[in-house]
């Protein structure tokens, strides 16, 4: 499996593959501080909400590795500010803000407990944070099995393989590895029941040509790569049993927000009785977020619209728009696949009011 993050749990180094240059260049990038992982995750050398967050997480883990900790309460403000920074690299996928919080909660118990000394605390808040890691690629997996089960329980005749449709990268490139939607895919293919994956290209930054291609073609998955504007065609022609994609941050009625175009997909699937499905951990879900309007939409610089690979591709002069994102109203999702199992967007309120 492809590996966009590499941690060595030993000595403390961390690189991350540029994803810029994929497909072409595999090559990966030193982070040593805080700063850096601030820089390629606003860069999009990383990217992909699950794993801004670990590479978020991680990059202050190195950054404090070998740091001389002396008062713990100097400590967590310093780790405050940081992970504050780091929220900052991007605004709509909400993983990196949930881990920080879940991150401080940590701390602030590790400083309030008269029993651990300030080396103790910076042991195991670097712990919490590699932890994230193994947490994520075993989420990834739970989201993969009950997703292809969910798919699999709406097809007649328990031998049929089906073909998916998915968009943006949500593979191991996007996470610590397995993938969240991907993931699904990577579960249907594992028991037979992948038949084919179409993917779209997902302009303007190619995550689907350049990134999800690259995983499938390196995995050996039967896929196919298409352009955004064939969606409503493949569904008249190609058979396709459900759609599978990712999530930036889900607003708690399950309006969910994720790579530009995801809407209109979702449009083109209700149209067409195509399943849609969005697959994210718990992590993705922002408790604080009634409904969709609430979610910040990233606009991305016009230049990674307006140029590919350094050369202008749109008249000179031209006004651009570029949001990386939109917002997928929950009526158009079937359900939400996350670790625990999958949910219709009316139920994710109970869930979060029971935990
Ligand atoms: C498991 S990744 C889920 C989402 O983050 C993914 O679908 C997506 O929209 C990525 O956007 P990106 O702008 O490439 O970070």
């Amino acid at each position: 499996m492809l590996k966009a993050i590499k941690f060595r749990s030993s000595n403390g180094q961390l690189e991350v593959l540029d994803q810029l240059l994929l497909p072409h260049t595999m090559s990966y990038i030193k982070i040593s501080t805080v700063e850096d992982g601030w820089n390629v995750i606003n860069k999009m050398q990383v990217r992909g909400a699950p794993c801004i967050a670990i590479v978020g997480a991680l990059s202050l883990a190195v950054e404090i590795w070998n740091e001389e900790v002396a008062d713990k309460k100097i400590f967590l403000s310093e780790i405050e500010g940081k992970l504050n920074y780091l929220i900052s690299a991007r605004p709509t996928a909400v993983n990196m803000k949930k881990e920080s919080q879940n991150l401080m909660e940590f701390a602030t118990s590790l400083c309030n407990d008269s029993e651990c000394d300030p080396s103790d605390m910076k042991k195991k808040f670097i712990d919490q944070i590699i932890q994230m890691l193994e947490k994520d690629i075993a989420d990834n997996k739970a989201i993969g099995k009950y997703g292809s089960e969910a798919i699999m329980a709406t097809c007649k005749g328990s031998s049929q393989s089906v073909n998916l449709l998915t968009h943006c990268n949500t593979g191991s490139l996007a996470t610590a590895g397995y993938g969240t939607a991907l993931g699904v895919v990577r579960a249907m293919q594992e028991s037979g029941k992948l038949n084919r994956i179409y993917m779209t290209e997902t302009r303007p930054y190619n995550q689907g040509s350049r990134l999800t291609a690259f995983e499938m073609v390196h995995e050996k998955f039967s896929a196919t790569l298409i352009c955004d504007s064939s969606v409503a065609y493949l569904f008249q022609k190609k058979h396709i049993k459900a759609v599978v994609v990712g999530a930036d941050r889900v607003a708690v009625n399950g309006d969910t927000a994720n790579k530009i175009g995801t809407y209109q997909i979702a449009c083109l699937a209700q149209h067409h009785g195509v399943d849609f499905y969005v697959c994210a951990p718990f992590s993705s879900i922002d408790p604080s977020i009634s409904s969709g309007d609430q979610i910040i939409i990233e606009e991305r610089p016009e230049r990674e619209m307006t140029y590919v690979n350094g050369v202008r591709i749109a008249a000179q002069g031209i006004e651009v728009w570029n949001p990386a994102f939109d917002i997928t109203p929950a009526s158009l999702i079937k359900g939400i696949i996350t670790e625990k199992g999958v949910y219709e967007p009316k139920d994710l309120k109970d869930c979060f009011a029971q935990s």
